[in-house]
């Protein structure tokens, strides 16, 4: 993890804007960009979703306890054991009337050498015990328990069927790593270690500000009209990497809308919270048309670019501001609709999990099935990669080993296009001069891979 030195405004603005930024430019710029979000303790059940802040370590030995794997007998030594049956426990008689199940009594706390005692699974085992027989393989005669025919030659063998504590974890054992992404299985891991809270950083507050005179929200447009690709699909998309969408504004193409709805707060502007967003994200207007404003308001506004372009297609003319006075970043995505994908993922993505206090978000080597040609600039591809969440995991967890996996360029990828896209579990970074078959290139995986 990360923990970014809080910035201040002033030190914002001394900083130089990164022009033309190849792809791993603007990466490492926007992850640095922003500061981790303060943390907060939540219910554990409240935190799937969200981006754990400290790591969770092992407080006692997991499992806590021996236990049995099976039902059957703990015993000590070699067999025939003599069985020991537990005393019945002393129980005030006034209560015994509520009683619905067995009569109490004091567990076997230990064994000695040719004792057994009878257990089931998940029960305490007790000290001098050295192997669990199962229940199948065992006989009792007369207070005698012998192995039976059916058992496994040499059963039970020392240590069979008892689950020893400290097996999964020793006290101290970093079991969560800060910066995850909470999911069912971290909170259940989180849960049998006897976490009750864990510590989170809320998700930063995402403003969509959809520009775009000729964008129609539903059914099929006239020509020279388009249907909008993002506002079905941003809110959740920036949920995956990380944010929560707030508020969705639609603009048009208005200068004067635009600016106000940069630079006026959400909600509550006289409220002691700042109630801005963390994160203003807008489409199109990027380019220097008469009706692309962002860059004219941007600059009215006295923002500071900390990204000005990147060095690739699609995507080139996005951009990654910042308002003054420690005010929301701006991050500009380009109208096409595949553009503006690839800068959400090469700006957005690493800034977004900053915010969370996570690493830059791992990048994976594939090998391609197919020639990609060489062209004017870099450019980053749709591709359906052969790899899964193993191969991620493979850049935190060494033990996690996987070969490079081969990865198809799909076709249909112009900056307009959501065709390729629509297949693409990553996007490929395709060098200048193309790449053979074969040939291993840089995948930056989606958050759906
Ligand atoms: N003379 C130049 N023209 C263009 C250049 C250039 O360098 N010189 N760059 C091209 C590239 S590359 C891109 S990308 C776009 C950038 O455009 P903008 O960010 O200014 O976006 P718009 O002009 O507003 O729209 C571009 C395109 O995208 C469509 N669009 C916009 N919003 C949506 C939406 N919500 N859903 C679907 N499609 C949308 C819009 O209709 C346009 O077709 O500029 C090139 N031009
Ligand atoms: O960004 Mo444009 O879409 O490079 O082609």
């Amino acid at each position: 993890m990360t923990e970014a030195t809080p910035t201040t405004g002033a030190e914002e603005q001394d900083r130089p804007t990164v022009k033309h930024a190849t792809w791993d430019q603007a990466r490492a710029v926007a992850h640095a960009a922003a500061s981790p979000l303060p943390e907060q303790w939540l219910p554990l059940a409240e935190t799937i979703g969200e981006t754990l802040a400290q790591p969770v370590t092992a407080q006692a030995p997991l499992p806590h306890y021996s236990s049995s794997a099976m039902d059957g007998w703990a015993v000590a030594g070699h067999g025939p054991w003599n069985i020991v049956v537990p005393e019945p426990a002393e129980e005030d008689p006034r209560l015994t009337w509520a009683r619905t199940g067995n009569e109490p009594v004091i567990r076997v706390t230990s064994l000695a050498d040719g004792q057994a005692t009878a257990i089931v699974t998940g029960g305490l085992v007790p000290e001098g015990a050295t192997a669990v027989l199962r229940s199948e393989w065992g006989t009792e005669n007369d207070g005698l328990l012998s192995v039976n025919d059916d058992a496994a030659p040499g059963a039970p063998g020392p240590g069979d069927h008892i689950r020893p504590a400290g097996e999964e974890a020793a006290v101290g054992d970093v079991l969560l790593d800060p910066g995850s992404r909470l999911n069912p299985a971290h909170i259940a891991f989180a849960a049998v270690t006897g976490q009750d809270m864990l510590p989170v950083r809320r998700r930063p507050r995402v403003t969509l500000l959809l520009t775009g005179d000729e964008v129609d929200e539903s059914g099929l447009p006239e020509p020279g009209r388009v249907r909008d690709a993002f506002g079905p699909q941003l809110p959740q998309f920036v949920h995956l990497l990380g944010g929560q969408v707030d508020a969705v504004h639609r603009l048009g193409d208005d200068l004067e809308v635009l600016t106000e709805r940069l630079t006026v707060p959400e909600i509550g502007a006289e409220s002691v919270l700042d109630s801005r967003a963390q994160l203003i994200i807008t489409t199109g207007g990027t380019g220097g048309s008469s009706v692309d404003h962002l860059r004219t308001a941007l600059a009215d506004a006295g923002a500071h670019l900390i990204v000005d372009e990147l060095d690739l297609r699609p995507g080139h003319p996005a951009l990654l501001a910042r308002m003054p006075d420690d005010g929301p970043f701006v991050l500009g995505l380009p109208g096409n609709p595949l553009a503006a994908m690839t800068a959400l993922m090469l700006l957005g993505a690493p800034l977004l999990a900053a915010f969370g206090g996570a690493d830059l978000p791992p990048t994976v080597e594939v090998s391609l099935t197919r020639p990609v040609d060489a062209f004017k600039s870099v450019r980053l591809l749709p591709g359906l990669a052969a790899t899964s969440t193993v191969a991620l995991a493979h850049e935190a967890h060494p033990w996690a080993r996987t070969t490079t996996p081969s990865a198809a360029p799909l076709a249909y990828a112009g900056a307009n296009m959501m065709r390729g896209f629509s297949q693409a579990n990553v996007l490929l970074v395709i060098p200048q001069e193309g790449a053979p078959e074969g040939g291993t290139v840089v995948a930056v995986p989606l958050p759906w891979l």
